[in-house]
């Protein structure tokens, strides 16, 4: 049987996500592995390519990592990658804040996972998901991020007031497993 791959992650939500996303039809087994690691500066593919390495060093087995970038577009895509300690020093009213001198309110938002197997030759594979919309003054649960604060392309709500199985069809983190799912489907992927 295929070895049981493991979710490296600090953030219960993002896992409680991939587990609704995935439900039962992915063909290998998902365990998780709470832990926070260090992130490289840079580049979106590159910080997945090093934190999946991270990763693999302490698990010494398959290993799945996620990084999600949220990208303004007046700012030239930042914050980007940086997103976690914008939100963490400016809240999500901070975040929309920060656009008050720009017309331009909308925004991306990039999930990224990277898998890698450790077998001989394997190389790292990366699954990205992105998905348009606009950052509002914040409207909804906050237990979740920037949710409040990103209102989806096509859609008057934000991610905070949909229900989850809504955010699920159309999020970054969907578009992203959706194609993670299509490989390990497509493939006998290892
Ligand atoms: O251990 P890891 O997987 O790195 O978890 P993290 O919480 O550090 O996550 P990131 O480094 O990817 O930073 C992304 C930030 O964006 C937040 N975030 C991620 N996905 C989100 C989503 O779908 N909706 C709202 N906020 C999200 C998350 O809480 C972080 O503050
Ligand atoms: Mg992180």
């Amino acid at each position: 049987m295929a070895k049981s791959i493991t979710f490296v992650t600090g953030n219960s939500k993002k896992l409680e996500e991939l587990v609704a996303i995935l439900g039962n039809s992915f063909p290998r087994k998902i365990i998780s592995e709470k832990l926070d690691l260090p992130e490289l500066q840079g580049e979106i593919d590159d910080i997945c390519m090093k934190k999946v390495k991270t990763a693999y060093e302490q698990i010494k087995g398959p290993v799945l990592v996620e990084d999600t970038c949220l990208c303004f577009n007046a700012l030239k895509g930042l914050p980007g990658p940086y997103i976690k300690w914008f939100l963490e020093k400016l809240g999500a009213d901070g975040l929309y804040t920060m656009l008050a001198g720009f017309d331009d309110k909308t925004a991306e938002a990039v999930c990224t996972f990277g898998y890698y197997s450790g077998q001989e030759n394997a190389e790292v594979i990366l699954f990205q998901g992105r998905t348009q919309g606009t950052i509002v003054s914040p409207r909804g649960p906050r237990d979740f991020g920037w949710d409040p604060c990103f209102e989806p392309l096509g859609f008057n709500t934000t991610y905070a007031e949909m229900p989850k199985e809504e955010k699920n069809k159309i999020s970054h983190r969907f578009k992203a497993l959706d194609k993670l799912r299509d490989h390990f489907k497509n493939s006998n992927a290892s």
